[in-house]
């Protein structure tokens, strides 16, 4: 999907998020290179959204340092958004519009024209079936919706990918379907985000897990090594965090 790039994709460090006197944003740092995969998890308020709104460049540090792809989203907003591939938990489509008319509609939005047959092979290589591109959204179920998203940022080149809450109110076909597909985009290259509550989908699917605890990382398991994480150890890890 992406050229590989030197450096971490995503880079934070020492960031802090203030609103108004508010601070829900404490120091946090966190880094996802090209090829990984990084589970954010956190219980409801630790600061989750505020993160991905920070390296969106809709929220801008109180102190701190935010790059994506070496580039401070603050500073330069637009040109971040088009590395990026945001894919919310609700996929905003245009539900009259057919899954082509609505990925044609945004790629012409960011001035993208594909190549003839580009948006087919787009289309196959997130496994949305050939029967549905021609359909109203307004017919398709969450995961035919992330589907088109995806489709969308494959054509788009993004080299970062932002998952909200990807797998909630998938079923478990669903789920491995979609964990099958953020594979493939990390072998091709993407950094990928995943913020989550999904636990099983987070285990199988994530290089290393990050537990966000009011505002800030307070522990990093990876899927290798001496500090590697089972099931067991990322359930009993949550359920501390959720009762901190
Ligand atoms: N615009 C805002 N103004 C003031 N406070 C905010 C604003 N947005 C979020 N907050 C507060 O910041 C804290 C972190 O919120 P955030 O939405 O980032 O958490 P989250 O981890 O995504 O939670 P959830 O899992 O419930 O979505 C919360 O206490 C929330 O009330």
């Amino acid at each position: 999907m992406t050229t590989k790039r030197e450096g971490k994709a995503i880079q934070i460090e020492g960031l802090v998020v203030r609103y108004g006197e508010r601070q829900v944003i404490d120091h946090l740092s966190l880094e996802v290179g090209a090829g990984e995969v990084y589970g954010l998890l956190g219980g409801n308020g630790a600061g989750k959204s505020t993160t991905l709104q920070a390296i969106l460049g809709f929220v801008t540090p109180s102190a701190g340092r935010v790059r994506v792809v070496g580039l401070d989203p603050s500073a330069e907003p637009a040109v971040v958004r088009r590395a990026i591939a945001y894919i919310p938990e609700n996929v905003a489509l245009y539900d009259h519009l057919s899954a082509r008319e609505n990925v044609d509609y945004f790629l012409r939005l960011a001035r993208l024209r594909p190549e003839p047959g580009e948006m087919e092979a787009a289309f196959r290589a997130v496994g949305l079936a050939e029967e549905a591109w021609g359909r109203p959204v307004s017919g398709f179920s969450k995961g035919m919706r992330q589907k088109t998203a995806i489709a969308l940022a494959l054509l788009r080149r993004a080299s970062v990918l932002l998952l909200d809450e990807p797998t909630s109110g998938l079923d478990p076909g669903a789920t491995a379907d979609f964990n099958a597909l953020v594979s493939r985009l990390r072998g091709e290259g993407a950094a990928i985000l995943i913020v989550t509550h999904d636990l099983i989908g987070v285990a199988d699917i994530a290089d290393r897990v990050g537990f966000l605890e009011k505002g800030r990382i307070s522990d990093e398991m990876a899927a290798e090594g001496a500090d590697r994480f089972d099931l067991r150890a990322l359930h009993d890890r949550f359920a501390r965090a959720r009762a901190a």
